[in-house]
């Protein structure tokens, strides 16, 4: 053999550099994966070692861009089952180690395919442990990741890295975004009862308002024997009651997780009010909890770096279990944590205020940050995670029982008294 120059193939086209930009001006060079081009978003990393098809299909990840700790990305390919909306949500994705090939036998495409079909800008081999480190260190905030044409300046040089700094300044902050309405659906539908329940008359009648909604909320109520109507983040307490039974069947309102920032949402907080005030019987998880919250009178802020991942320790403290939880919040319900507290809102027609006592009933363990609330003059609860499991742990499925109870009895979740007096005993406020 002399040389095989002359008949080798040429190499293939190599995907070609990226360059992830943070707005501090800190950098790290990659290579592209996925879409090539430019994308700007908040920069939050995900714990979760498994369902990177849910995390990017969850639409409260619309304008973030989501770096996993995971070193190992992509393995089990994609399928068409396992997306929790109709379209990736994350505006970008950032990679340690892309897998090379896929193999699962439900893959029907690789990670890396999806993700260029659909326009997504990736970058890989980036050093994400080092990078989790700056943001538990300094924070979320704006960046953006370059590649493909985006990255070639005058002369066909790559651009200075200036000029890339100052894009990813101009871009939009996540706080006071108001997103749910760029993700919300634009028609209403119906998710009828299934499973055992299939073609039965349902248990109770859910209108659960869509403000960033995963496929598997509805499916787990529907699972349940309860039939949900789906509805736009626009609607109204009119709309809203109109579709309930009027004869006083079990009923219940829901508002789903979803993006932005809570305090935006000035529609939602008044409807769920509304709700409230009709004696409705509510649910909310996530972005849903943060609007109770408000609609009750508290404040929400930013976290640091937020909670991202499918393994958050949780304590129930109306039953005293604690349970591992999915979670995925940047902002989170500033509430008296140890105390049983009077809803703050309050238009003057009552002493006591107009929602009663409200309880923290849910704390993280790894930071108490508030991770649910039960109203206990009202029938309302709230948590702050993500009970459908998609993905993540099934621990906290009780909470679409505990829904189904509430509709039921439309008394407020009865919490024992000795829960309560471990809540300091003391009333604040
Ligand atoms: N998953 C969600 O509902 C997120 C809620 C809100 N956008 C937050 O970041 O905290």
């Amino acid at each position: 053999m002399t040389t095989t120059a002359a008949t080798s193939p040429a190499p293939a086209p190599g995907p070609g550099p990226a360059v992830l930009v943070l707005e501090d001006g800190t950098v790290a060079r990659g290579r592209a994966y996925g879409a090539r081009g430019a994308t700007f978003g908040e920069i939050v990393f995900s714990t979760g070692m498994t369902g990177y098809q849910e995390t990017l299909t969850d639409p409260s990840y619309h304008r973030q861009i989501v770096v996993m700790t995971a070193p190992h990305v992509g393995n089990t390919g994609v399928n068409d089952e396992d997306p929790e909306s109709g379209r990736i949500w994350v505006s970008g994705y950032v990679l340690r180690d892309p897998a090379r090939r896929v193999s699962s036998w439900r893959a029907d495409r690789s990670l890396e395919d999806e993700l260029a079909a659909q326009g997504v800008v990736g970058i890989s081999e980036v050093d994400t442990r080092a990078l989790t480190r700056h943001l538990r260190e300094l924070g979320v905030m704006r960046a953006g990741v370059f590649s493909g044409d985006s990255l070639v300046g005058a002369g066909g040089l790559e651009r200075p890295v200036a000029e890339l700094l100052a894009e990813v300044q101009a871009s939009p902050q996540m706080a006071g975004a108001n997103l749910a309405p760029e993700v919300t659906t634009a028609q209403a539908y119906v998710v009828e009862p299934a499973g055992e329940f299939a073609g039965a008359e349902p248990v109770a009648t859910v209108v659960a308002v869509d403000l960033g909604i995963k496929a598997m909320t509805p499916a787990r109520l529907a699972e349940r024997g309860v039939r949900v109507h789906v509805v736009p983040q626009s609607a109204t307490i009119d709309e809203v009651a109109a579709l309930l039974p009027a004869d006083g069947a079990p009923a219940g309102v829901f508002f789903s997780n979803g993006p932005g920032d809570p305090s935006s949402a000035t529609h939602e907080i008044e409807l769920l009010r509304g709700v409230l005030d009709r004696g409705i019987p509510f649910f909310g998880i996530c972005f849903g909890n943060q609007l109770l919250g408000r609609a009750l009178g508290y404040g929400t802020y930013k976290l640091g770096y937020g909670h991202r991942g499918i393994n958050q320790p949780v304590m129930d403290r109306t039953t005293g279990k604690v349970e591992v939880t999915a979670h995925n919040h940047g902002f989170a319900v500033d509430a008296p944590v140890d105390a049983v507290s009077t809803a703050p809102y309050d238009d003057e027609r009552s002493d006591d205020g107009r929602y009663g006592r409200v309880i923290v009933s849910h704390v993280g363990l790894n930071d108490r940050v508030v991770e649910g609330l039960t109203a206990l003059d009202v029938p309302a609860f709230s948590v702050q995670y993500h009970p459908e499991a998609a993905a993540g742990p099934h621990d906290s499925a009780y909470l679409f029982d505990r829904f189904v109870a509430l509709m039921t009895s439309r008394e407020p979740v009865t919490v024992p008294d000795e829960a309560l007096a471990a809540l300091s005993g003391q009333k604040e406020n």
